[in-house]
């Protein structure tokens, strides 16, 4: 069979991602970012190989940049291009796993709209663009839900009137299941563990994280709930809090639930504590230099982390091991370093020397001898849609 290519576009709310995957390459022939759509500042920047490229697109929307996109992709693939795959935020309980679009399928996503208001709009968008521009290419969904759809009741139930759920779907739901499966497979090649009977806990730290806990390639529990605002510290987001919280500002600060809301998901988190940035790399750097708050960002977030982990482990019947990814965790020698450091009651300990070997794109093992395994394994998020789509193509083909 020829060599196939597969375009992934992540559209959000005023950006698109996407990266141009073919088989025949370990790494994307193509991909960049299209950014502050429907501003005068809107640009796309994208990587063709070794090369940058930046272009100004002012005031363009999303059919406007990806319109910008088409010709890239069509040099790039040489005219040779199989199929596109769309990564959809929230799938809510109607996809347990990915899917070839059609009317069907966008009906379903967009009534998950009230689930995701931030994110399916501009998921949809990304498909219907799309589809207009390159009509007749198979297109598929891939969720970051449908991974976690394999929680079992007790992980997934809040404790409050079982009406919400069955009538209004209030339920914790998870995100980022293409990234934990993703390095969940890559763990168990990496130890030459069957998948199928291995058990481990995985920490995404990007600008969202979330941890997991993934038993025989399927996710027991996650860190995230009804929206990917639960759960550990993030860049902009707080994670848990006590969910009075929102009472309490309303009626001791008279704030509206949109200033609430605005405050726990863009003002809160790294950039919240620190009062200085939601990215780690500044704050490891102003750690240095002895900035009290950023110091204390860093302690909160590696705390957190290391409280979701233990909690995590009571959906494993044993420990495989523990997986870092993500820009942080890819990364961060010093957060691992930390959250480990919080974890000497499940026997866990790094290796200073493999831990600082760990970053730029090296995985490896990070645990000290004779304890518990601890990994840094990249993750490919793209590479994970690029796969599915193919795997859908190759379906819909037989
Ligand atoms: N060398 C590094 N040291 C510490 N943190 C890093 C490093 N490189 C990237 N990061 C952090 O990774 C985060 C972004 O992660 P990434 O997975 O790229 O985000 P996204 O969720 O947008 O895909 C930022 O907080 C950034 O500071
Ligand atoms: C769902 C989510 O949190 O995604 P991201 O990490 O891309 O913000
Ligand atoms: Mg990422």
């Amino acid at each position: 069979m020829a060599t196939r290519n597969i375009l992934v576009i992540n559209c959000g709310s005023s950006s698109i991602k996407f990266a141009l995957i073919s088989q025949a390459h370990s790494y994307p022939l193509l991909s960049g970012k299209a950014e502050r759509l429907g501003s005068p500042e809107a640009a796309l920047r994208w990587w063709h190989g070794d090369v940058q490229q930046h272009r100004e697109l002012p005031g363009a929307e999303h059919h406007a940049a990806l319109e910008a996109v088409l010709p890239l992709v069509e040099e790039a693939c040489g005219g040779q291009l199989d199929g596109i795959g769309h990564r959809v935020v929230h799938g809510g309980e109607h996809f347990t796993q990915s899917c070839l679009i059609d009317t069907q399928a966008i009906e379903a996503i967009r009534a998950t709209i009230p689930l995701a208001p931030l994110h399916n709009p501009a998921n949809l968008l990304g498909i219907e663009t799309a589809m207009q521009l390159f009509p007749g290419l198979p297109q598929v969904a891939v969720f970051d839900t449908a991974f976690h759809q394999s929680m079992p009741a007790h992980a997934f139930h809040y404790a409050i009137p079982h009406y919400l759920y069955r009538d209004h779907s209030v339920r914790r739901y998870g995100f980022h299941g293409t990234s934990h499966r993703y390095v969940s497979q890559r763990a168990a090649e990496f130890t030459g563990l069957d998948l199928g009977d291995s058990s481990w806990l995985s920490a995404h730290l990007g600008n969202g994280c979330s941890t997991c806990a993934i038993v025989n390639g399927q996710s027991r529990d996650t860190s995230m709930g009804l929206t990917p605002l639960e759960g550990l510290v993030m860049g902009t987001r707080s994670g848990d809090i006590d969910p009075n919280l929102h009472s309490h500002l309303a009626l001791s600060l008279g704030w509206s639930l949109e200033r609430i809301d605005r405050m726990l998901n863009k003002e809160s988190g790294l950039l919240g504590l620190s009062g200085l940035s939601n990215d780690m790399r500044s704050l490891e750097q102003a750690r240095v230099n002895g900035h009290p708050e950023a110091t204390l960002a860093i302690e909160v977030f590696c705390y957190r982390l290391a409280k979701s982990l233990a909690s995590m482990a009571c959906a494993l019947p044993r420990l495989d091991g523990i997986v870092f990814t993500g820009g942080i965790g890819e990364n961060s020698s010093l957060v691992r370093a930390k959250t480990i450091g919080y974890l000497p009651l499940l026997g866990l300990a790094v290796d200073e020397i493999a831990n600082a070997r760990c970053v730029s794109g090296v995985s490896g093992a990070i645990n000290a001898h004779g304890h518990p395994r601890l990994l840094v394994i990249p993750t490919d998020e793209e590479k994970q849609i690029a796969l599915d789509t193919l795997a859908l193509l190759d379906r819909g083909v037989h």
